[in-house]
């Protein structure tokens, strides 16, 4: 890995006409970790990953793939990188096989490498079975495992996932976060979008908040605050509300769940609660964060820009 390896951007904008899909982004992802793209629908996140890909071209600012500018080495930038789109067009009339064998031949490997390349990539994402398949006969989530294999296929350092698993069901779901989990141990950089933030608590090392466009913070995982608002459950909601009433913190019946939120300020006011109800009788059956540190963190600066 050189020295600059990993994805740098810098005041990166690009417009479609009078919309500023990307407006001002400053971002960096770091060789060995993942770093997770957070933002709301329509906040730039597809934009820029195209950008990252060398697939759209920046109206301004500056963008290097392990020191590489998709915009002037285009070839180097995206010999680096592995993109996997959101929604994965297949040539239908080609197996999965032929998908992965004629992007490894894009890529200049010759056919005896790319055939055992695809054979590799067929096995790790479980399509082994299906590979002479005709790729429309593929349901959506093998699609998605298909277009991981395809964003692999020239082994890149840098790998752009954007939503990555949706349409994977569990089992998928979690071979993916291991997955991604190797592939940085490896020394690869990967920046993975994502809706689904618990999911991303598990996988990220880092992560970078998007809003109308522009980076609106930038955390490592290790260092967001834990999560406040703790969920309480007890067999007698009745004695558990009215004990809080008497001795415990403020707290909000939940609308739709059996227990309570109460906002602590971390695991030692969570065991101190915990003590106190059990003394005093109260049949506590859980008490667990919320949401997860990434959702609390989105939700928190979500709250702030209001
Ligand atoms: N080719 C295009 N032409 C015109 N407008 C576009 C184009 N691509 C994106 N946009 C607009 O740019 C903004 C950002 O879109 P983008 O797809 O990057 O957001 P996103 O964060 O990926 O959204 P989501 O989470 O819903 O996938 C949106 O307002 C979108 O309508």
């Amino acid at each position: 890995m050189t020295p600059d390896g990993g994805i740098r951007a810098q005041g990166v904008r690009r417009s479609f006409g009078p919309v500023h899909a990307v407006a001002d982004v400053d971002l960096v992802a770091t060789p060995g970790r993942v770093t997770a793209l957070i933002g709301p629908n329509g906040s730039g996140k597809t934009t820029l990953l195209l950008m990252l890909a060398g697939l759209l071209a920046p109206d301004a600012g500056s963008i290097r793939i392990g020191g590489a500018d998709p915009v002037t080495q285009n070839y180097v930038a995206r010999s680096r990188t592995g993109w996997m789109p959101d929604v994965f067009g297949t040539w239908d009339s080609l197996t999965a096989r032929e998908v992965l064998t004629t992007v490894a031949a894009a890529y200049r490997m010759d056919a005896a490498a790319g055939r055992s390349r695809a054979s590799e990539l067929l096995e790790l994402v479980h399509l082994s079975e299906l590979a002479d398949q005709p790729a429309h006969v593929l349901s959506r989530g093998q699609k998605q495992r298909l277009g991981l294999a395809r964003a692999l296929v020239h082994d890149p350092d840098v790998l752009l996932l954007d939503e990555p698993a949706s349409g994977l069901d569990p089992r998928s779901r979690v071979d993916l976060r291991v997955l991604v989990r190797r592939l940085a141990a490896e020394g690869k950089t990967i920046l993975v979008s994502s809706h689904v933030l618990t999911e991303l608590d598990e996988m990220a090392d880092d992560a970078v908040f998007i809003s109308g466009g522009r980076t609106v913070a930038t955390r490592s995982v290790a260092d967001v605050d834990r999560p406040r608002e703790w969920r309480l459950t007890g067999l007698d909601p009745v004695a558990l509300a009215s004990w809080l009433d008497e001795n415990g913190p403020g707290y909000r019946k939940e609308v739709d769940g059996p227990g309570v939120l109460v906002d602590l300020t971390g695991d030692a006011a969570a065991a101190a609660l915990l003590r106190s109800a059990i003394e005093a009788g109260i049949d506590v059956s859980s008490l667990a964060p919320a949401g997860g540190v990434l959702e609390q963190a989105y939700l928190a600066l979500e709250e702030e820009r209001r």
